[in-house]
């Protein structure tokens, strides 16, 4: 494990580079949720996969920037599910962004991530990453290396901040009450629209909830299962918090029957989830 940390490491600081000095605008192509690719998202996800070739570890990569599964060495163990740049549109306008990684070992699926990890590049790059029954752990870069912030990242029982993601015209009338009590309750506002940066602000700031709900348009959300939804399910519930979907199971039940598949999610402080579960009608 400790050589696809370092690998991530490294990537990280390439992707920051590219972010940095790279054209910022789109290919002629699109992904396989049908969302038009940046040159960005293109290279981001090159440099992840030149990296892995050579981390014999590694058996499969899934990209949310390709469509089926890059098998890499027999030998390996580990499957690697990453999105290679989240949040990619917000790059012109000079947002924070970020790269998710989930490593699995057998079948991709919930209850087989053994590991993961996100990159955030903002003003500073910084990397959270987790392995089974350890707390999250905070790195930050300086002059080319990361350096421990804290070794237990953990999220207080109750927070402040409130991220609710998705067209409001298309929420549930029972998912606008709960967002709009919350916000009644004195809760702040905090949505980027990156859901690495606007989680690792949950994260950091003491904790709150971050949702990206089924709306009338996307009944079953936008982010993805494998490289976005169960990556930071477990950090979450690593870090003391819970993720759960819209009945109230864990994300890290989820099995996805194809690697794009997306899933409603909720992540948050267990105040704000057990709030959550209360005004989706969820039995104890
Ligand atoms: O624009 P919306 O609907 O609020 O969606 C925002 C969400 O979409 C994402 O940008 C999806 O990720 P990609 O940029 O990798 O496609 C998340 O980072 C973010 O939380
Ligand atoms: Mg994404
Ligand atoms: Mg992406």
């Amino acid at each position: 494990m400790h050589t696809i940390f370092e690998t991530i490491e490294k990537v990280a600081l390439k992707i920051d580079h590219a972010i940095k000095t790279e054209d910022l605008g789109y290919c002629d192509s699109e992904n396989s949720s049908g969302e038009d690719q940046l040159k960005l998202d293109v290279k981001s996800d090159y440099i992840i996969e030149e990296a892995f070739k050579s981390v014999s570890l590694v058996k499969d990569l899934i990209s949310e920037e390709k469509e089926g599964v890059l098998h890499l060495h027999d030998e390996g163990k580990y499957t690697i599910c990453y999105d290679p740049l989240d949040g990619s549109s917000l790059a012109d306008v000079n947002l924070s962004v970020g790269s998710i990684f989930g490593i699995y070992e057998g079948e991709p699926k919930g209850e087989n991530l053994v590991a993961s990890a996100y990159v955030v590049y903002g003003p500073r790059i910084e990397i959270m990453r987790a392995v089974k029954g350890e707390k999250p752990m905070h790195y930050r870069a300086q002059d080319g290396f990361f350096n421990l912030v804290c070794k237990e990242v953990n999220l207080n029982e109750k927070g402040k901040l409130n991220a609710p993601g998705g067209t409001q015209q298309n929420w549930c009338d029972y998912h606008k009450s709960f967002v709009d009590d919350l916000f009644a309750e004195g809760y702040r506002l905090r949505y980027s629209g990156g859901m690495v940066p606007d989680l690792h602000q949950i994260l950091l700031k003491g904790g709150g909830i971050f949702s990206y709900p089924g709306t009338s348009d996307k009944p079953h959300g936008k982010l993805r299962q494998l490289f976005e939804v169960i990556p930071f399910a477990f950090i979450y519930e690593q870090a003391g918090g819970q993720a759960i979907d819209a009945k109230g199971r864990r994300l890290m039940e989820l099995v996805p029957a194809h690697p794009h598949d997306t899933s409603p999610c909720f992540f948050g402080s267990n105040y704000e989830i057990e709030a959550l579960k209360k005004a989706y009608g969820v039995k104890a």
